[in-house]
């Protein structure tokens, strides 16, 4: 097989909602040369000093929504700015699904309060102003609610245990929002992947968008 290689360095992010299969996305890619793989930093978002933000956010989302998500923020624009160890880095999730998506519905449900929002807002606005943020290409690993819920409840990660089908909806919504409907600015051509199907039959849907994603563009 030819070595795909884009004529630079690279960054994709991998986009979707929980239990889209974007941890089955980038350890099939993780196993390809030349491929960095970083995925979301859920333990440190887990233990801040010895607070479980994560935790406390699903707990009472109210208190905790802005708290968790301005530390989102910090360790999504801690890896954006990480020196790239390898021509092809993929990154699950970015600093633009945690203001499009999660900031998004926050703030829409009422967890946020406008106050928070513009404060997030504007931290945000300031980080693309000032800081280098390179996306490529956007995978979007587009999976219905319903299928989430399933794979979500299969998986049992501990805090994901009580996820309710409307916060999946949600989150549904809010990532067709900015990556279908283009309600918030795209910073790069977005691929769309079903990911409707079996976990084991998701190989052969990554396999036939390799050269796509691997030379970084929507060909
Ligand atoms: C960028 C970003 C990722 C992210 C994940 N999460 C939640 C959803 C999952 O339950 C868990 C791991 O993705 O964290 C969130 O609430 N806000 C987020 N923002």
């Amino acid at each position: 097989m030819t070595t795909l290689r884009p004529s630079r360095s690279i960054t994709v992010a991998i986009e979707g909602n929980i239990g889209s299969g974007k941890t089955t996305f980038l350890d099939h890619f993780a196993k390809t040369k030349g491929i960095e793989v970083i995925q979301e930093p859920v333990d440190m978002w887990r233990n801040v000093r010895g607070h479980n933000t994560l935790a406390l956010m699903y707990s009472d989302p109210k208190r905790w929504s802005f708290a968790f998500q301005s530390y989102v923020q910090l360790t999504m624009l801690d890896i954006h700015t990480r020196q790239q160890k390898a021509l092809i880095r993929m990154m699950e999730r970015s600093i633009y699904s945690a203001k499009y998506c999660f900031v998004e519905n926050m703030h829409e449900s009422g967890n946020m309060t406008d106050a928070e929002y513009v404060v997030l807002t504007e931290w945000f606005n300031w980080i693309l102003a000032n800081q280098k943020v390179q996306i490529d290409l956007i995978v979007y690993l587009k999976t219905s609610p319903e299928v989430c819920h399933q794979r979500i409840k299969q998986r049992c990660r501990e805090e994901e245990k009580a996820i309710p089908m409307d916060y999946l909806q949600a989150l549904h919504n809010a990532h067709e929002d900015w990556l279908t409907h283009k309600k918030f600015p795209t910073p790069a051509p977005v691929l769309v992947l079903d990911g409707d199907h079996k976990l084991s039959d998701m190989y052969s849907v990554f396999e036939e968008n390799r050269h796509k994603i691997l030379l970084g563009q929507n060909l």
